[in-house]
C-alpha cells in the first residue's frame, strides 16, 4: 500500500522506505501522526526501555505511541528531534484520538489515580507466575524422573498434557504481559521474562513483539495488515471476508480446528524463517537483531531441543516416546491458545474493517478495537484467570500497559464509556460460545459467498 496522506511541508518529506532505511541503533528514526524524529540519541534514555525503541525505528508508530503514553505528555521531549515530515506510508493511518477515545482513556487513567493502584505490580502477578513455573518443572520432571511414573505410560501422558497446558498459561502470562510491558516498569523484567518464552517453549519472544505488538494490535483485524490473519491465496482456512472463495473451504469447520494442534510445533520453525529468511511477519518488517535478542533465540531453541528431546532420550526414553509425549504437549498448548485467540477475533459478530482508497482507516482506533473484538465470560474468576483475562479482549486492547490483573476493575469503566457513546460492545456469556461463534464463523465463511449471503 502506498499512498500520500500528509500536508506538512517543513522540514525534509521523506516516504516510507525512506524512514525504513534508518531502523538501527546509530541511526534510528520514527514518524507519529506524519512528523519523522531522529530519535537515535533518545533510545537509552527511553524510560519504556532501548529495546522498544529499536524495534519501533524506521516506521510509523503513532498508534503505539499514543497506546502506550498518556495522551500528550511525551510530546515535548519528541519535538526536539523533529527532522521532517512524512508523506507515504506503507500501512493504514487512524484520525486524530476521538472524543471517545479521549474519555475512555481520562477514565481510566483517573481511576488509577484516585485508587492509588499501580497499574503494573501486584503480588498475585508473582504468585501466578510461580505457579506456572511450577507447574511446567513439577510436570517436566515426573515425565522424565519419576519411576513410579516413567513405567506407566499413562500417567506420562498426563504429565505431558499438564506441561504443555503450562507452557501455554507461561505463553499467556508471562509472554504476553512481557511484550506489553504491563509487569512492573522495569525493562529488564521485560526481556528476562520474554526469553523464558525462548528457553522454555522454544519459540521467540522476539518475533512475537513484532507480531503482536506492532502487528496485531496496531491493525487488529485489517486483511492484509493483521500479522494474525496471514493467509495465502488459497490457503487452508478463509477467515476474512475479502478472501476470495475456493470450494475447498467447504466444511472447513470440521478440518481447521484439528490443525490448531500444530501451532506451537510450527511457530518454533516459522520464527526461523521470519527472522534469518523473509525479514518481515507479513508487513511487519524486521530491524537489525541485537546481540541480547540473538543469544535468547538461539540459546532458546537449544536449550529448547535438550531438555525436551536429548535429555529424554538420553536417560533412557525411546525415541518414538520422547516425540509422542512432545507431539501430546504441545497438541495441548496449541489448542488452548489457538482457541483463545480466535475466539476474540475471528468471530462472525465482529467488524473486518479496510482502509479507504487512500489507506485511512475512518474509525478512532479505539473504536475500532472494541468492534474488532468479542469479550466473553467475564463474570468468572476461573475461565479470567485460565485465559489470561483474554476474556477482557476490548480493555487488554485498548489498554495493554496496564496488568491483566486489574482488567476486571477497569471492564465495567470501558464497558460504561462505550454505552455512553454508543458504541457497540460484542459479548458472550460463556467461553464456550465465543468458540462456537469461531466455528460458526469458519462454516459460514467456507459456504459459497451467495449461499453465506442466503444463510445470513
Ligand atoms: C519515539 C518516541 C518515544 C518517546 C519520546 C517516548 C517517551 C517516553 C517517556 C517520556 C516515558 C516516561 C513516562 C511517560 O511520560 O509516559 C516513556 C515511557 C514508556 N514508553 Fe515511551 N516513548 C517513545 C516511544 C515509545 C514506543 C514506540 C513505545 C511502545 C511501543 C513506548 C513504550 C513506553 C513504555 C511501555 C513506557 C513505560 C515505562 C514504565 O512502565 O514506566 N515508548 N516513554
Amino acid at each position: 500500500m502506498r499512498y500520500t496522506t500528509i500536508e506538512n511541508n517543513s522540514g525534509k518529506r521523506f516516504t516510507w522506505q525512506e524512514l525504513a532505511k534508518h531502523n538501527k541503533p546509530n541511526d534510528a528514526y520514527v514518524a507519529v501522526r506524519g512528523k519523522v524524529y531522529d530519535i537515535t540519541n533518545f533510545i537509552e534514555r527511553h524510560p519504556g526501555g532501548d529495546d522498544i525503541l529499536l524495534l519501533a525505528a524506521g516506521r510509523d508508530i503513532t498508534q503505539a505511541f499514543e497506546t502506550y503514553h498518556e495522551l500528550g505528555k511525551p510530546d515535548v521531549i519528541l519535538k526536539k528531534f523533529f527532522v521532517g515530515t512524512l508523506t507515504t506510508n506503507e500501512l493504514p493511518i487512524f484520525p486524530e484520538p476521538s472524543e471517545f477515545h479521549r474519555s475512555m482513556k481520562k477514565n481510566v487513567e483517573e481511576y488509577f489515580r484516585k485508587t492509588e493502584i499501580d497499574p503494573k505490580n501486584s503480588t498475585s502477578i508473582w504468585i501466578r507466575y510461580a505457579i506456572i513455573y511450577g507447574t511446567l518443572i513439577g510436570s517436566y520432571y515426573a515425565q522424565f524422573y519419576l519411576p513410579y511414573v516413567i513405567e506407566r505410560t499413562w500417567l506420562q501422558i498426563i504429565f505431558a498434557m499438564s506441561l504443555g497446558f503450562a507452557c501455554a498459561q507461561l505463553g499467556l502470562n508471562q509472554l504476553h504481559d512481557a511484550s506489553h510491558f504491563s509487569v512492573t516498569n522495569d525493562p529488564f523484567v521485560w526481556k528476562i521474562l520474554g526469553a523464558t518464552h525462548d528457553f522454555f517453549n522454544g519459540a521467540s519472544y522476539l518475533v512475537w513483539l513484532y507480531q503482536h505488538a506492532f502487528g496485531h494490535h496496531i491493525y487488529t483485524n485489517i486483511a492484509d495488515c493483521d500479522p494474525d490473519l496471514v493467509t495465502n491465496e488459497p490457503d487452508i482456512r478463509r477467515i476474512k471476508p475479502n478472501q476470495r472463495w475456493y470450494s475447498r473451504y467447504i466444511n472447513q469447520h470440521l478440518f481447521v480446528p484439528i490443525l490448531y494442534g500444530v501451532l506451537a510445533t510450527k511457530v518454533r520453525f516459522q520464527d526461523i524463517n521470519i527472522l534469518y529468511f523473509i525479514g518481515s511477519n507479513d508487513k511487519i518488517r524486521i530491524n537489525p537483531i541485537t546481540t541480547w535478542h540473538t543469544c535468547a533465540f538461539w540459546g532458546g531453541k537449544v536449550f529448547f531441543v535438550i531438555y525436551r528431546i536429548l535429555v529424554p532420550l538420553m536417560i533412557g526414553l525411546s525415541a518414538w516416546k520422547v516425540f509422542l509425549l512432545l507431539a501430546i504437549a504441545d497438541a495441548v498448548s496449541s489448542y488452548w491458545l489457538a482457541l483463545t485467540f480466535q475466539a476474540n477475533h475471528v468471530v462472525d459478530e465482529v467488524e473486518w474493517p479496510l482502509p479507504d482508497k487512500d489507506g485511512f482507516i475512518q474509525k478512532d482506533w479505539a473504536e475500532m478495537q472494541v468492534v474488532t473484538t468479542q469479550d466473553y465470560a467475564h463474570e468468572s474468576g476461573f475461565i479470567t484467570s485460565i485465559v489470561g483475562s483474554l476474556n477482557y479482549q476490548a480493555v487488554h486492547h485498548i489498554f495493554p500497559q496496564i496488568s491483566q490483573h486489574h482488567y476486571h476493575r477497569i471492564g465495567p469503566i470501558v464497558k460504561e464509556t462505550c454505552r455512553e457513546f454508543g458504541i457497540r460492545y460484542y459479548y458472550k456469556d460463556t467461553l464456550w460460545e465465543a468458540i462456537e461463534s469461531h466455528i460458526k464463523h469458519l462454516r459460514l465463511l467456507g459456504l459459497k459467498p451467495e449461499d453465506h449471503d442466503k444463510s445470513e
